[in-house]
């Protein structure tokens, strides 16, 4: 059927309800075919259009305005976008809408485009000849246009500001509806500092009514919204943040063998669905990416997003986070680690099942990220203080917010009641209808809190966290790839230093909270994480309780995903693809075999995290950054017969490539001479010839060769004008 705008009334502003619920909900249904609104939809609606209301504006100006200011609180999925939408539709002029991503007006717009719904945005994405031709309608005296949406840094502008007054004085701006109006505040999770520019529309246009819309129930976060934005008396409707369809889990991390496989099995499990998997950090998103790829599983790493996402199924290669897509139907939402907040938490899992039907939001906790966010946290806090002489309240709040986090994961209680009430929502207990872990488990839940107490207090007596090590995740031209650290680093206090050994942890946490330990020397902290990884194996073999040996095996599988990885990321690389001189395939095989053999034997995840840097190096390096990265790695090249991916197994070569430590580096070079890597006959590449290499360091060997060699080189630097060069540039991060 042609839909047209239903007949609109024209003669609003005289009267009280100007429009009444009936013909709203055909509104409704016409346009959007819901058969009736839900939750607070109406009331916001009716905010908007309510009848007159004489203001003072200052001791004798008098004003009148159609409509009442709104606040409006309604859960992610709620129906927020109708509550602007449609008034849009009821009279003739614009309801201006502040929006905070341009993907996300995007997507609305050409929703509203299908239905006929005269929408447009702008945004710089735009070509000028677009923006012209939507000013030229809304300065015709009767625009088309019913709902402009703005991106908030375009309101600070007086161009626009002056275009939007001249359609305010034609009596033609009708609503002025904020989006995410969280964003505003300090103490939201989502803080846009353009935003606060958002308080000059109230005094600007002071007989329109704003609607500020938000899924962030946090009291103080509303009542700075109200207050920044200046709402005027505002009406302040709150639906319930109870997502019903949604099933609420935690998995312990730590009881399982193998977190990874166990998100490979649990998105098995659930068939051909769509799903969420965001993670702390890119290397991690990379490395459940291998993962999953290796298991079956098509994913994609989110470009877009600030925090990072793994997609699937990926349909037509489209991703839907970063296209703006806004899909109804994902059925799962995991956090492979602990968010930082509740608030952070909630919109996230309420991805899931926003078309009502049946969904999961499962938490994967391991007590070392608990750690290392409380690490971070409290570094950042201490930074701030140290920064400024004011008491930072952000960064206390986020301790506290990430506290939240924690209960929520450590406690005993219904995980839904617990979401609810951090919002300040008084639930009864019958609430869940056992639709979260504790409620239709409440045993097994008991039982895993207690094993997890156990394995807690077991790795305190002994040490035996772990320690996971990523390289970094920018590596500038001329920085080694190198899963070490950057020793240059120690006195910046960086966010990635984490410990996690206990002793390590605490002195790193001492290093965060005291002033004079933020200059914790180097030389402290490598015999920390000397300490915590001499632990780490003496009592690996003797921790029969936690038994995680079988994680460092090295599935071919994994291998042959991670190849792949490689290559699709060398692909991507349109100068190496068309660099005549580089073999693509033997240059993946020999890049995976070097991370191999560099960590078969420390573990999956310093493989996985290996392979992930590298796979990113890969996509963005020239071919001269590649030949150079051969060359510097080894004179060990691919042996002759060696012509495909497969092989190459650690067998089939003798290649053993010592690149984290410079020592060798530099003995590799003596050796191989200025060759071309690429062209050589003993190129990495191309070559025959198989040179033994020194063996692979450990942490510890690494750190005292490291040691040697800084007395060496401060010897030779004493002697030399040229001090601060040639340092390592290596990176440490723990997972
Ligand atoms: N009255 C209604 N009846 C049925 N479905 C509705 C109704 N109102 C909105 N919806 C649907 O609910 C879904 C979510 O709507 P919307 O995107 O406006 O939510 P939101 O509150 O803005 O969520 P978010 O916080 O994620 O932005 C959409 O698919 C929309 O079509
Ligand atoms: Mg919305």
């Amino acid at each position: 059927m042609n839909k047209s705008l239903l007949p609109l009334q024209s003669n609003c502003g005289r009267q009280k309800n100007v429009i009444g619920k009936e013909a709203l909900v055909k509104l409704l249904r016409w346009h959007f075919g819901h058969s009736d609104f839900r939750g607070k939809q109406l009331e916001a609606i009716e905010a908007g259009l309510s009848g007159k209301v004489l203001y003072m504006f200052t001791a004798i100006v008098y004003y009148e305005r159609v409509g009442r200011d709104c606040f409006c609180l309604m859960p992610t999925g709620g129906g927020k976008s109708m509550c602007y939408q449609v008034p849009a539709l009821t009279k003739p002029g614009i309801v201006l809408v502040v929006s905070p991503l341009i993907a996300l007006m995007e997507n609305q717009v050409s929703t509203l485009k299908e239905k006929r719904i005269p929408a447009e945005f702008l945004s710089s994405t735009q070509t000028v000849q677009v923006k012209n031709k939507i000013y030229e309608d809304l300065e015709s005296g009767k625009p088309a246009v019913r709902l402009l949406y703005v991106t908030p840094e375009l309101i600070a502008t007086s161009g626009f500001m002056s275009k939007l007054t001249k359609i305010h004085a034609r009596g033609l701006l009708n609503l002025i509806a904020i989006d995410e109006a969280h964003c505003i505040s300090s103490w939201g999770h989502d803080f846009r500092p353009s935003y606060r520019k958002l308080s000059s529309l109230r005094s600007h246009f002071p007989n329109v009514p704003v609607l500020a819309l938000t899924a962030t129930a946090a009291p103080k976060v509303q009542k700075d919204v109200i207050e920044s934005l200046n709402l005027q008396n505002p009406l302040v409707l709150k639906s319930s943040f109870n997502r019903p369809n949604i099933y609420y889990e935690v998995r312990y991390k730590d009881l399982l063998d193998d977190p990874y496989a166990d998100v490979c099995k649990l998105l098995k499990s659930c068939g051909n669905v769509c799903a969420i998997i965001y993670c702390l950090e890119r290397t991690m998103c990379d490395d459940l990416a291998i993962q999953l790829t290796s298991s079956g599983i098509s994913c994609a790493v989110s470009e877009a997003q600030t925090a990072v996402e793994i997609l699937l199924p990926l349909q037509d290669g489209m991703h839907f986070l970063d296209s703006g897509i806004d899909r109804k139907d994902v059925r799962v939402v995991c956090h492979f680690n602990i968010p930082k907040s509740m608030e952070g938490f909630y919109q996230e899992s309420g991805r899931a099942g926003r078309d009502q039907l049946p969904s999961r939001s499962v938490l994967y906790y391991g007590v070392d990220d608990r750690r290392k966010m409380e690490f971070i946290l409290s570094n950042t806090k201490r930074k701030k203080d140290e920064s400024s002489s004011l008491q930072d309240k952000s960064s206390k709040k986020s301790l506290d917010d990430f506290k939240q986090m924690v209960e929520y994961c450590e406690g005993s209680g219904c995980r839904r009641k617990m979401i609810l009430e951090n919002f300040g929502e008084m639930v009864p207990d019958s609430l869940c209808e056992k639709s979260c872990d504790v409620c239709k488990h409440p045993n097994l839940v008991t039982s895993n809190l207690e094993q997890l107490k156990t394995a807690t207090a077991f790795r305190q007596r002994t040490g035996s966290s772990r320690i996971y090590m990523t390289s970094g995740s920018s590596l500038n031209a001329g920085e080694q790839l190198s899963e070490f650290w950057n020793r240059d680093d120690e006195a910046s206090g960086s966010e990635e230093d984490i410990s996690e050994s206990d002793d390590a942890l605490d002195a790193a946490k001492n290093a965060a909270s005291s002033k004079t330990s933020a200059k914790l020397r180097l030389q402290d902290k490598m015999d920390l994480l000397q300490r915590a990884e001499e632990n780490y194996y003496q009592n690996k073999s003797h921790d029969k309780q936690v038994n995680k040996l079988d994680k460092n095996v090295i599935p071919e599988t994994l291998r042959e995903g991670g190849k792949q990885r490689l290559l699709n990321a060398i692909k991507q690389n349109q100068q190496m693809v068309n660099d005549s001189r580089i073999d693509i395939d033997k240059c993946v095989v020999f890049l995976e075999n070097e991370c191999y053999k560099k960590y078969s034997k420390s573990g999956k995840s310093f493989y996985l995290s290996q392979m992930a840097s590298t796979a990113r190096w890969l996509s963005t390096a020239g071919p001269m950054e590649l030949v150079n990265k051969l060359s510097s790695s080894s004179t060990a090249p691919l042996p002759e017969n060696v012509t495909s991916l497969a092989d190459c197994t650690p067998e089939s070569s003798n290649l053993s490539v010592p690149i984290s430590a410079k020592a060798n580096h530099e003995e590799v070079h003596d050796n191989a001479g200025p060759q071309d890597p690429i062209r050589s006959p003993t190129s990495p590449i191309h070559g025959s010839a198989s040179a033994k290499l020194p063996p692979i360091l450990s942490f510890s060997q690494f750190i005292n060769s490291g040691k040697a060699k800084e007395n060496l080189a401060s010897a030779s630097k004493r002697q030399s004008p040229d001090r601060g060069k040639n340092k390592l540039e290596k990176r440490m991060r723990f997972q």
